[in-house]
């Protein structure tokens, strides 16, 4: 099956000469068919640029957008099956939520009773039907952004654009709005591509992640292998909490490398493809897959207790490490249980296996 979207070898300059800026810097990406994708990334990155591009607001410098496997490069935008929700959801005030719904579908020439029975539809779908007549200037900003998806899905593209379209919203009507717009991604079956620079957002919601950085695609994956196999720094620092080490490699076998931590302590890694000879590496142990040591024989690293950070859920335990480098153990809070670790005190810490995660910067 072809990919809902690609980009191939994307680049998109703004400007000439010593002023230009190089937004995309040779992007490749496939996007599936009824996939939720997510572009993520820090503001300037390029995510909205790339969103832009495949809208057709924007044509790239080099390279090409295949939609369902054709070019559509030379597509104007309202030629293109693709659709988009702007952050700042871009209604008109003065008109109903119903006469939001329908404008693009009027403006297309559609017959009065199909816009009709698309507008209900829709209504249904993001369960607006008792605001059906209300202006827009009269709603709150979460029934505002549940008409701009309707008016965006009201042509039924292929593909929905979303730019960073929750951003405007109180944290709980986002993480409310987050599983909403899960929900009309899986009963539409249309594919998503949603801009954020909020890792959790990406995390919860997304079949698959793209990070970015500096114009360029780091590492594309479903939320747990970014998460748990971040393949570069940046990726491992970007998402969630991280713990960075300098390690050597004894041998490599089979996509596994033997290593040496420094602590002394060795243990197996994954290896990740197109390492080359590299002797000394850095690696990643996210602060959930350590755990304080009970016994001696267990500790693969030993240090100094700093401080005991108390989060409700979790405690986050920071250790400076004999080598001199800090630590996080992060431990889930059970009931009745207090591991009465002071500060001061000599720490020994396990690490679960597999959890050292080798990057390739
Ligand atoms: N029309 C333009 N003219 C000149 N430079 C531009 C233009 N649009 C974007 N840029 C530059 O391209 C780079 C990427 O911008 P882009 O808006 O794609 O980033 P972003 O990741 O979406 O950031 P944000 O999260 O802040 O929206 C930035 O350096 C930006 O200043």
């Amino acid at each position: 099956m072809n990919a809902a979207v690609e980009a191939r070898g994307v680049t998109k300059v703004f400007g000439e000469g010593p002023d230009a800026v190089i937004a995309l810097d040779d992007v490749s990406v496939e996007i599936r068919q009824n996939e939720f994708f997510t572009l993520l990334g820090p503001s300037g990155c390029g995510k909205t640029t790339l969103l832009r591009l495949i809208a057709g607001f924007e044509h790239p410098s080099r390279g090409s957008i295949l939609l369902n496997g054709q070019d559509i490069s030379g597509l104007p935008p309202f030629k293109r099956p693709v659709n988009t929700v702007f952050q700042n959801y871009a209604l008109f005030p003065h008109m109903t939520v119903a006469g939001n719904i329908g404008f693009g579908l009027e403006m297309l020439g559609k017959p009065k009773d199909e816009v009709a029975r698309t507008v209900d539809e829709m209504l249904r779908l993001v369960r607006m039907e008792q605001l059906k007549n209300r202006q827009t200037s009269q709603i709150s900003g979460g029934q505002q952004q549940r008409v701009a998806l309707a008016r965006a899905l009201a042509p039924r593209p292929e593909v929905l654009l979303l730019d960073e379209p929750l951003s405007a919203l109180d944290l709980k009507l986002r993480k409310e709005m987050q599983i909403e717009l899960k929900r009309l991604q899986h009963e539409t079956g249309i594919t998503f591509v949603f801009v954020t620079h909020d890792q959790e957002e990406a995390l919860t919601m997304s079949d698959r992640v793209a990070v970015m950085s500096s114009g360029r695609i780091l590492q594309v994956g479903s939320p747990r292998e970014i998460y748990d196999h971040p393949s570069e720094r940046f990726v491992a620092n970007f998402i969630g909490d991280t713990n960075l080490m300098e390690a050597e490699i004894i041998s490599i076998s089979e996509g596994t490398a033997r290593l040496r931590l420094p602590s002394g302590t060795e243990t197996d890694a994954d290896m990740p493809e197109g390492m080359g000879e590299a002797r000394r590496v850095t690696v990643v142990v996210r602060p959930e897959h350590a755990r304080l040591a009970t016994g001696d024989g267990e500790a693969a690293l030993t240090g100094t207790l700093e401080n005991v950070v108390y989060f409700g859920t979790d405690t986050h335990y920071h250790v400076r490490l004999a080598e001199g480098d800090l630590f996080t153990v992060r431990a889930q809070n059970m009931r009745g249980r207090d591991e009465g670790h002071e500060p001061g005190s000599p720490i020994g810490i396990h690490l679960a296996e597999r959890s050292v995660q080798v990057l390739k910067d």
